[in-house]
């Protein structure tokens, strides 16, 4: 089965390393959460693992020629600009890209992706839109949708939810939730505490670079790590739904 397995992973950007010595193993069937303040080193470590960036230490993405990595890694990154003012449906079909020899046109299986993608974002009756067009939060969909018509074992993505409404939050964690359930890892880097404590199933916290927990949501939300690595004091609770974690007041 795919994950990612980082070895000794670090990234120096001048004399410091942004991202400081980190292993991680993640099993496909995981919906990991990426959490830390500003600056901790989340982009910078996915970037990495992609081969995106100079690092020591490993990541098993970057053995892989660039096309397997391609059907094997779906990104989406933080920037959502879309420049060109192509359709909706032409810009998620792009995530069939690594499917396709050079030339070959969309077939069956292609299509359906993309019609699925579109219906698990809320798109229908999007397609024809303008891309360039749509409001930031739409535009935001539609780069998730390119994404997901991927359908590659693992999805990596940068807040994927920053800029959508409270809804379509909720039902994109839904999706990766669901998306890792059928067996691909998801990772993603969230700020909303709250949503990852619900919906992922193992968060990795990164401080200044380093690994700072990783585990479940309940663990690694602590009141310490909470207080120590963020600043914050939050309201912590169990409820029907799963947990609630709600920052209530910046400390220390
Ligand atoms: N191209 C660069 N040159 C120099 N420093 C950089 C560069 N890119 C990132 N950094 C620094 O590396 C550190 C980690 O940045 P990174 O973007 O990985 O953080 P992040 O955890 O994703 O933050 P955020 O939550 O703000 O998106 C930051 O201190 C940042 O200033």
């Amino acid at each position: 089965m795919t994950g990612l397995v980082l070895s000794h992973l670090t990234v120096r950007r001048g004399p410091c390393p942004v991202v400081d010595d980190v292993s991680l193993d993640l099993r496909a069937g995981e919906f990991v959460g990426l959490i830390g303040p500003n600056g901790a080193g989340k982009t910078t470590l996915m970037r990495a693992a992609l081969g995106l960036v100079r690092h020591r230490g490993s990541s098993s993405l970057e053995r892989m020629s660039a096309a397997e990595r391609a059907r094997t890694a779906a990104w989406l990154p933080q920037m959502r600009e879309i420049a060109w003012p192509v359709s909706v449906e032409d810009l998620v079909a792009l995530g069939r890209t690594p499917h396709l020899r050079p030339g070959q046109r969309l077939g069956e299986a292609d299509r359906a992706a993309i019609g699925h993608a579109l219906a698990r974002m809320d798109l229908a009756g999007f397609e024809q839109r303008r891309a360039t067009q749509l409001s930031g939060g739409e535009q935001a969909r539609v780069l998730i949708a390119r994404a997901v018509a991927q359908e590659a074992p693992v999805l990596i993505a940068d807040e994927p939810i920053a800029g959508l409404d409270p809804a379509h939050q909720i039902t994109t964690m839904r999706l990766f939730a669901g998306l890792a359930a059928e067996g691909r890892l998801v990772l993603t880097a969230l700020h909303d505490l709250g949503l990852a404590a619900r919906f992922c199933t193992r968060l990795v916290l990164l401080h200044r670079g380093r690994l700072e927990a990783d585990g479940p949501p309940r663990e690694v939300l602590s009141e310490a790590n909470l207080a120590r690595v963020f600043g914050l004091r939050a309201y912590l609770a169990e409820t029907a739904d799963g947990p609630v974690v709600q920052p209530v007041e910046v400390v220390g």
